[in-house]
């Protein structure tokens, strides 16, 4: 457990942790010293021995016993909060980080509920779990032990007796563990299923509304609740299966070992003392036993998200050699570079180019023949199967992807915007920028007119995911971020699909101003934005079928001459 627990939180606060536990088990310790003072308290009692002066004794002991008692649990469960907080906060900021690090297959793989679950809930219950559960479980196993050596050391035969019938829970606390941990895993996968189901509902809200699904979706969202509630259900019922009969064996045990301490009483092989002390501390430990199966349950489903939360940590991460690198120039290069995205269905098969610094090259073909995969793989947000990608002779596999990304700009299809001001959505954490800065690449990009329209200008806070803007808004903005990093590589992916015609020659324009003296990948649809372009790839079911100028793609007169062909007839029936 401590060995997990280890995996997940920062080595100072697990030491911190481990501190704060030893003084709440001492705090254990301490509260078996109130037993103990009313075990001697009896004992005089029924001896006839019992003084003021000892009933002051053992109450000094035990108001001691207390204050320190205070002492222990006050630094103990203040410590264990505090470090508990700082461990969580902690590993909140890892995965964030641990996450960006991974490759994007694992998002494939995992949805966004189960995301968001393991993030949120399950965080909270793992910090709920070592503040909470691991504390107070170590404290009631100290005096389950200390109330069990005491009840055999009084009385042996009714000692072990006893301990011989709790014993039975031992083979039913193996099987509640299992039937929580089954159970548990079923209801945190409804629950990651129903958090999808919200974010859908709520994102998708306009496209539902808009082919009349809304109740359609509802009702998904709705089923999805009802499913969460039946496996919460279960949950429950599954664990009181176990913990019910528990608890009567426990509750059962008093009452047996009871009545054979009578009959050996009345027989004469116990006496009347002993009886009664062993009274007081078994039925002392059938009261921690009870306690002590039901936070054993509850700790049992916290500790799966300590699973859950080890199922991200334990993902490979994107390796790299190096952390930094000076590039000797910013050629690209492809080399037999195969890529699937899901196994047995290829997407990039053996293509070979390359891109030379100072040059623009356009990827060109029809949807889905590749052409996004290949920025996708010069970022690395994905990694080539086999193959090599190279940047100034460098394979991008060796590069540090923060480093890598240090020299790339890029704009993509699917614009995000934060939740922030415009001013910090184009600076994205760029210090070194200042406000002249960040309006000079608005004003490129031409976006400043309509920013200075917006009721706080640069400092209009947009809505999560950029929603209170246009797509044309939203994409100019992302191109004045773009002019602002100023790296050596520029992605451009369908950069002016959004664009009416007026925006795009404007664009175009400041994209000509950026892309100068850099190493651009363009992905267009519309050829006669990439006609000017040093080379042209034509892309085909994952394969580069073509390559060259456009002059000369149009003089060998194959795919792209006829896509070309196509274009300027459509141009002149629209006209
Ligand atoms: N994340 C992904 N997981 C699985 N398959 C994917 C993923 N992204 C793309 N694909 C598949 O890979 C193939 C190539 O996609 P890609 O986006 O590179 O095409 P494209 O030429 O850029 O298309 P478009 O012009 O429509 O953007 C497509 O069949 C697509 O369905």
């Amino acid at each position: 457990m401590f060995k997990r627990i280890k995996l997940l939180i920062d080595a100072e606060s697990y030491k911190e942790i481990k501190k704060a536990s030893f003084l709440l088990i001492a705090d254990g310790i301490f509260h078996g010293f109130n037993y103990g003072m009313l075990f001697f308290t009896l004992l005089n009692l029924v001896n006839g021995t019992l003084t003021s002066n000892k009933v002051l004794k053992y109450t000094i002991i035990m108001i001691a016993a207390s204050l320190i008692r205070y002492f222990l649990l006050n630094k103990g469960y203040t410590k264990v909060q505090i470090s508990g907080s700082k461990a969580i906060k902690n590993l909140r900021i890892r995965m964030g980080d641990y996450i960006r690090d991974i490759n994007m297959g694992f998002f494939n793989k995992n949805n966004i509920g189960e995301l968001t679950n393991i993030m949120t809930n399950d965080l909270r219950d793992f910090e709920q779990w070592i503040t909470h559960m691991i504390p107070t479980s170590s404290k009631l196993l100290v005096l389950l032990i200390y109330l069990t050596i005491t009840i055999i050391a009084i009385q042996p035969k009714l000692g072990l007796i006893q301990i011989g019938i709790i014993a039975v829970c031992l083979p039913l606390i193996g099987f509640c563990s299992d039937a929580i941990k089954k159970t548990g895993y079923m209801s945190k996968k409804v629950r990651a299923r129903m958090l999808s189901r919200v974010i859908e509902y709520v994102k998708g809200m306009e496209c539902f509304k808009s082919f009349n699904l809304v109740g359609e979706s509802f009702k998904n969202l709705k089923n999805s609740l009802l499913d969460l509630k039946k496996e919460s259900i279960r949950l429950e019922l599954n664990a009181a299966k176990y913990v019910m009969p528990m608890t009567i064996i426990i509750n059962i045990s008093f009452p047996i070992v009871m009545a054979i301490g009578v009959n050996d009483f009345i027989r004469g092989s116990i006496d009347a003392e002993n009886l009664m002390m062993f009274v007081i501390m078994s039925l002392a430990l059938t009261n921690i036993m009870r306690g002590f199966i039901k936070i054993y349950a509850e700790s049992r489903y916290f500790s799966l998200s300590c699973d859950k939360l080890l199922s991200i940590i334990e993902t490979p991460q994107i390796s790299h050699d190096l952390e930094k690198y000076n590039f000797k120039n910013y050629d690209i290069e492809f080399k037999n570079v195969d890529f699937e995205y899901i196994e047995g269905k290829q997407v990039l098969k053996n293509i070979s180019f390359l891109a030379k610094e100072n040059q623009r090259t356009a990827l060109v073909g029809e949807s889905g023949s590749g052409k996004s995969t290949v920025l996708n793989l010069i970022t690395r947000f994905w990694d080539a199967g086999s193959g090599e990608i190279t940047i100034g002779g460098l394979d991008v596999k060796k590069l540090y992807v923060d480093e890598l990304l240090r020299h790339i700009s890029m704009v993509f299809q699917d614009v995000y915007l934060l939740q922030d001001t415009i001013y910090e959505n184009i600076r994205m954490g760029n210090e070194n920028v200042s406000k002249e800065d960040v309006v000079n690449a608005a004003k490129l990009a031409n976006c400043h007119d309509f920013i200075m329209k917006l009721p706080e200008g640069y400092d209009t806070v947009i809505q999560e995911g950029g929603e209170s803007l246009s797509g044309g808004e939203k994409q100019r903005i992302s191109i004045a971020r773009a002019i602002l990093k100023d790296a050596p590589i520029v992605l451009l992916d369908e950069a002016t699909a959004s664009l009416d015609a007026d925006n795009e020659y404007e664009i175009q324009n400041a994209i000509k101003k950026i892309t100068k003296d850099k190493t651009v990948l363009v992905i267009a649809h519309r050829l006669n934005t990439i006609k000017d372009s040093d080379q042209i790839l034509v892309f085909e079911d994952g394969n580069i079928i073509e390559g060259g100028s456009h002059d000369e793609l149009i003089v060998k007169g194959g795919k792209y001459s006829g896509m070309y062909k196509s274009m300027c007839e459509a141009k002149e029936w629209q006209i």
